[in-house]
């Protein structure tokens, strides 16, 4: 058996660099002392095996840092993967999935089943107590049916478009989750909904952030999706945006497809008293660090810094 090389022993600037981002992170560690951070981790973000160890460390860190991180996954494409097995047809209106009975039969399978426990063992593995819930464990996401409207460009006649199953999150009930925090453990969850008749609802993971993000009133919501953050009409990073401005990227087709519910819950999170929400790229490696404990941060920043 051979044995590993030892490790080359970092030169003076490099012990200087590490020295200087630590105590660059001291007043960022003291503000988020004892404050909630919901995290959104996008089924694009989740990428390889890697990318989902070094998130599962970060939540760690966060924990270790004396935050109180949430947890609140997506797995859009590993559902679309599952759907193309079956051979079943799926179409996105304005970012969300038209769902049918049997799509939201599979959507919860693969967002409760697979991708929650996948990363309840990422954490769990990092030395984190990660528990997995969805937003039917203790009505903890109450839900409404989605219902959405268009113009008709030919008519200019308004058209109900229907969803189907896709879920509005009209209530959360985070007592389940206060207790979890005050037991030092970590809840991962998975964005499906509970409605009044009992009737499963797909939310988009988003959507079910920003909800959550405002019932613990957290401090931070992070959106970890596979771009840098909003970009602009020529494809260059905003690093910040006003809540107007946020809103003028939807109106004026700036931001399309998935990029629409993000900013929508953005909004949504900092008119609920959630102070400032962040659309970054989740496949920087330590990505959440960055945004949490430097100066620049990382991303597209809305609401207040
Ligand atoms: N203005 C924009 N800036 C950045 N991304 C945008 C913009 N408009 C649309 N998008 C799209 O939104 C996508 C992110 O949404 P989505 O695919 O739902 O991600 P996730 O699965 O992480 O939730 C990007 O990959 C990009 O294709
Ligand atoms: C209604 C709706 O669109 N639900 C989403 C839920 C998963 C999700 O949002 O995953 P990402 O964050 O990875 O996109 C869907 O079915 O894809």
């Amino acid at each position: 058996m051979s044995t590993p090389a030892p490790a080359a022993t970092p030169s003076r600037e490099e012990w200087l660099a590490k020295a200087r981002t630590l105590s660059e992170a001291l007043p960022f560690m003291r503000r988020y002392a004892g404050k909630t951070v919901v995290v959104k981790y996008g089924g694009h973000a989740m990428g390889d095996e890697s990318l989902g160890r070094r998130f599962a460390n970060d939540i760690v860190l966060m924990k270790q840092m004396g935050i109180s991180p949430v947890v609140v996954h997506g797995g859009g494409p590993q559902i679309g993967q599952m759907l193309e097995r079956l051979k079943i047809k799926s179409e996105f209106v304005d970012g969300l999935r038209v769902t049918d009975k049997e799509t939201v039969e599979i959507a919860e399978m693969v967002l409760s089943g697979s991708i929650n426990k996948q990363i309840v063992a990422l954490i769990n593995d990092a030395g984190g107590d990660a528990v997995g819930l969805s937003g039917k464990d203790d009505d903890l996401i109450e839900a409404r049916k989605v219902t959405r409207s268009k113009r008709d460009p030919d008519s200019n006649i308004e058209k109900v478009i229907d969803l189907g199953f896709v879920g509005d999150p009209f209530r959360v009930n985070p007592g389940l989750l206060h207790k979890l925090q005050q037991a030092d453990i970590i809840p991962v969850i998975a964005p499906i909904g509970i409605g009044e008749d009992g009737q499963t609802y797909n939310i988009n993971a988003d959507t079910a952030a920003g909800a959550i993000a405002a019932a613990v009133n957290a401090t931070r919501l992070l959106l970890l999706t596979d771009v840098a953050g909003v970009l602009d009409k020529q494809k260059r990073l905003i690093p910040e945006m006003s809540v107007d401005a946020a809103q003028r990227a939807i109106d004026d087709g700036t931001a399309t497809g998935g990029m629409i519910p993000k900013i929508e819950t953005c909004l949504r999170a900092v008119a609920g008293g959630v102070e400032a929400a962040v659309i970054l790229d989740g496949r920087v490696p330590h990505a959440i660090v960055l945004e949490l404990f430097t100066e620049g941060g990382a991303g597209t920043l809305i609401g207040r810094k």
